[in-house]
This record gives C-alpha cells, structure tokens and sequence, in this order.
C-alpha cells in the first residue's frame, strides 16, 4: 500500500501542491522552517484526522486561509485504489471522504492507512508515562486483531460508569457488582490480545534491534494492569475502599504498562539519545513489520528527521531496515547528502525540495 498522490492545500507555510510519491522512499529536504514537517503532519492529519504538533488543528490552518485540506489516492497491494481526502475548516468542522462518500469516523482512517510516526516526540514512548506505551501497544493489537476494538469501546463504557459511581458515593453493591462484571470481560480479553501481540513482537523486536545495536541486555516486559497472580475482580475487591476515596479504579488494563529494562534499571535511564532513538525506531520497525504479515496492509512510515541523533554507521543500518520492510517512507532531513547511503541500489528513491513552502522535485534513483 503507497500513496501515490498526495494534495495539500492550506497547511502551515505549504503551497497547494500535488506530489507524484514513490511507492518506497520519498526524501523531503531543505533548510529549517521550509515546510518539511509540514508535510509529514498533512499525510498524519489525513491517516489519523489530527496533528502530531499539538492537540488543536487550527494552528496547522494556514494563516489567512479558511480551511485546510489533503487528499491522497492510495495503492493497495492488491491493485486496488482509495480516495482519501480530510478538510478543516476554522468553525471546527472536520470532514472526511472516503472513495467519495462521507465516513463517520476517523477510526476508518486509521484502518485504511496504518501510521508509523518517528519524530522527536517518539523519544516519550522510553521516557513519558504508561500511556504512551500503551497506545504503542494498543495500535499493534487494534490493527492485527479486529475484536479488540469492541473490547476497547466495552472496557471504556464500563470504566466510565464505574468510576462515576465510584467518584458519586453510590454504594449499591450490586450496581457495582454489574459494572465489575463487564469491566473483567473486556478487561481479560484485552490483556489476552495484548499479551498474544507481546508474544509476536518480542522476537521481531529482538531481531530489528539486534540490526542496529549490541544490546543483547534490553528486554521488553508486559505488564497488565493489575497483580499477575490474582483475578482482576479480586483486585477490584480488595481496592473497592480504595478506589471509593480516590474516585476511580486503580486496577485494570488502563494501567497497563510495556517496560523496556536494561538489567534492572528503565533502559531511558541508561541509553544515549542516540541509542534510545535506535531502540525507538526498531520498535516501530517491529510492528509495521508485524502488521504487514498479518494483513499485507503495510504501514506507511514518518520520519522526521531522520540522521539527527545518529553518526553514518546506524543512519546507514536505519536504512536498511526501513528497505528491508518494502513499506513506504517518507523522511526529512536538513541534509540530503546524509540520506544518500543505505539505500539498496533497486530501491526507488524520490527527492524533493522543500523551499519556503514551495515543493520541487530534486531527483529520483532507481
Ligand atoms: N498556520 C500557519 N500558517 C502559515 N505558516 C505557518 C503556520 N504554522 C507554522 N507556519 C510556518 O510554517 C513553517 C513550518 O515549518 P516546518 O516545521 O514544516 O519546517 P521544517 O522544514 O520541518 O523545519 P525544521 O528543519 O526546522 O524542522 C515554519 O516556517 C512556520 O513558521
């Protein structure tokens, strides 16, 4: 799966522009501020229906404009095409078209047009809170099993609820007991399919990382959300006074965690930037690799940035990597001589140049 054509109009600094992308490596270069992200963000805004920069869309409006939009033919595996187009306009209203007709909801996106961003914003899933490791997690289990977004939606519904009562003082057990027993199904069946996904990506990750580092020491443990050795609705039991007081539930796999160690120590708290970026990217490598064996719906890969951080030997291996997964790459950087190696020479490799908001393509290899 490619995006073949890509249209932006009304984005940050970007001129309308329609881009004519490879189907494997498209290089975005050009000075600080040129636009380069900029593009990057529109292909992330039309996959996930929001930016990568910030919460609000409205900041990506382009000064002056009333709305923005981005439209994308795109390629499957099979020979078959999708129309995907996004616009937003300044009153908030989002709309989303797919192959021409309304879609109701960004989670279709999503599906259509698996993401792998790797940004500086990436360096959180080592050093940011839970959260950002379960949605790591959370977007491999939701596009390689299909129920477990309804198991997602119950788990939600029920929390919410139970938290409500907990956070109003109603103390009718069996109100409680009823939201408890909705709250363990989904809870089991979401940490069966994350911990089934853990299992599979543990060995690719192992093998991805083992390509860009020596670091045979790292290892990645699942953690569900609550005591490994007791049933959930024991744990809820046992906490029920607990959670009254603090007006939610502390256990469940709302809590769930990936922990990625060195010995006993957070690997953040040992790894150089470099490394840490490393360890990032064969995560992500990991699980597009992943999405493509299940599905032949591979990912589309974003990478900002790429060769900060990394001195030639492991931009080089990052290279090789992300041709290995035959996916498409779209990656900026400042200096495109330092992307011009580690490519294998059948590779089709796009160039553009990004100048003040103006895209000109600069070249194209294989
Ligand atoms: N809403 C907006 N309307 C117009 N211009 C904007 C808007 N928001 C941001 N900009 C400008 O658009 C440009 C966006 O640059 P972008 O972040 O894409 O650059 P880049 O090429 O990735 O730079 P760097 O190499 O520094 O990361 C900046 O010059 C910024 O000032």
């Amino acid at each position: 799966m490619a995006i073949s054509q890509l249209q932006i109009t009304g984005i940050r600094n970007l001129q309308p522009v329609t881009l004519h992308a490879s189907a494997r490596i498209n290089i975005l270069h050009g000075d600080n501020g040129s636009g380069k992200t900029s593009v990057l963000e529109a292909i992330h805004l039309l996959a996930m229906a929001r930016s990568f920069r910030s919460t609000r869309l409205q900041p990506m409006i382009q000064h002056e404009r009333a709305s923005c939009t981005v439209f994308a033919q795109i390629e499957h595996t099979d020979g078959s095409q999708t129309s995907l187009g996004i616009s937003r306009d300044r009153q908030s209203e989002l709309r989303i078209r797919i192959n021409g007709q309304n879609a109701r909801s960004a989670a279709q996106l999503a599906q259509l047009l698996p993401l792998q961003l790797i940004n500086p914003d990436s360096f959180r899933l080592l050093e940011g809170a839970p959260k950002m490791r379960r949605q790591f997690l959370d977007w491999g289990v939701f596009h390689v099993e299909h129920q477990f977004i309804s198991a997602w939606q119950r788990l939600q519904t029920s929390l919410k609820q139970r938290n409500s009562y907990l956070r109003h003082g109603i103390m009718d057990s069996s109100i409680i007991a009823a939201w408890d027993h909705e709250l363990c199904l989904a809870s089991n069946e979401i940490d069966q399919l994350r911990r089934a996904y853990i299992t599979q990506l543990k060995p690719v990750f192992e093998k991805t990382l083992a390509k860009l580092l020596n670091l045979p020491s790292l290892t990645l443990s699942y953690f569900r959300g609550w005591d490994k050795n007791s049933d959930l609705q024991e744990v809820l039991d046992r906490n029920l006074e607990r959670d009254k007081a603090l007006g939610y539930t502390q256990a469940g796999p709302q809590r769930a965690d990936l922990r990625v160690r060195i010995e006993k120590n957070n690997a953040v708290d040992i790894l150089s930037r470099g490394q840490q970026k490393l360890v990032i990217c064969a995560l992500r490598i990991a699980q597009g690799y992943l999405l493509s064996q299940a599905r032949r719906n591979e990912c589309i890969y974003l990478v900002d940035d790429l060769p900060s951080e990394l001195d030639e030997q492991h931009r080089s291996a990052l290279c090789q990597l992300l041709d290995e997964l035959e996916c498409q790459v779209f990656i900026t950087c400042v200096d495109k001589q330092l992307m011009s190696s580690g490519w294998r020479t059948d590779t089709p490799v796009s160039l553009f140049h990004v100048e003040q908001g103006q895209i000109t393509p600069s070249g194209v290899t294989a």
